[in-house]
């Protein structure tokens, strides 16, 4: 049967890639999506600023909304400290079947949870069923018609607190108009642009930063 771009993506990691190496991990995805085939991880030019921001955030716990294939998970979840946990959703199981086996390849599965399922459906059960207060940082990654909706649904549950930190992928291409006009007029944020190029192209895209104000 003919494999798919997720299984020919893990298939160069479990070739190319040190277990136990989440950088050697990085690297690998990032030379196959340069020299093989374009896919849609958040790359390694918005990767680093990504980077910076958890680094400067050094949050205990954190929820990425879209895994794909969990290069940003890897990316993320290497930079926490020993007890902080990521939640990521997924709700496409193909691709979180791939995701599970590059995260585990990196030798992070003990700091990220995975789950299975849509944004709306998980975000409303995250305090009952993972015993989350509140997220410290959202990497918002998904379909971009939901990151108003899931921002505004975050807010109702009360998993942001003063200080927690959206990061939203791709706000100029595909983009996400109603979303970034929300964070940047909204009182309740104080928000940031990040410029920087999709993922492997010269086309613009960035990162809006978010703090929420409480
Ligand atoms: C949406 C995808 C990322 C993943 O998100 C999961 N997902 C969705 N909605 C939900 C939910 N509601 N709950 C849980 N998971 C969810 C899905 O299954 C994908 O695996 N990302 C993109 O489509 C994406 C596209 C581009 C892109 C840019 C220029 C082009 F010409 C073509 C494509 C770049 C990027 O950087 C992306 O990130
Ligand atoms: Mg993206």
């Amino acid at each position: 049967t003919q494999s798919t771009r997720p299984q020919r993506l893990l298939g160069a990691v479990q070739q190319n890639a040190t277990r136990g190496d989440p950088r050697s991990v990085v690297k690998t995805i990032d030379q196959f999506c340069k020299h093989k085939e374009w896919a849609m991880n958040v790359g390694d030019e918005k990767g680093c600023i990504l980077d910076s921001v958890v680094s400067e955030l050094n949050p205990a716990t954190v929820l990425e909304l879209g895994t794909y294939c969990g290069y940003s998970t890897v990316r993320i979840a290497s930079l926490l400290p020993p007890h902080a946990r990521l939640i990521t959703l997924e709700f496409n199981p193909h691709f979180a079947a791939v995701a599970r086996q590059i995260i585990a390849w990196a030798g992070l599965q003990d700091k990220v949870l995975l789950v299975e399922g849509a944004s709306g459906d998980w975000i409303p059960k995250m305090k009952e069923q993972f015993g989350v207060k509140t997220f410290d940082l959202v990497f918002l990654d998904h379909w971009k018609d939901r990151y108003l909706p899931d921002t505004k649904l975050m807010e109702e549950c009360g998993l942001l607190r003063k200080g927690s930190v959206l990061l939203a992928d791709n706000v100029v291409c595909p983009g996400t108009p109603d979303y970034l006009q929300y964070v940047r007029n909204s009182p309740r944020y104080n928000s940031q642009y990040f410029r920087s190029h999709l993922e492997y192209t010269k086309a613009e895209d960035g990162l809006e930063k978010s703090v929420f104000l409480g």
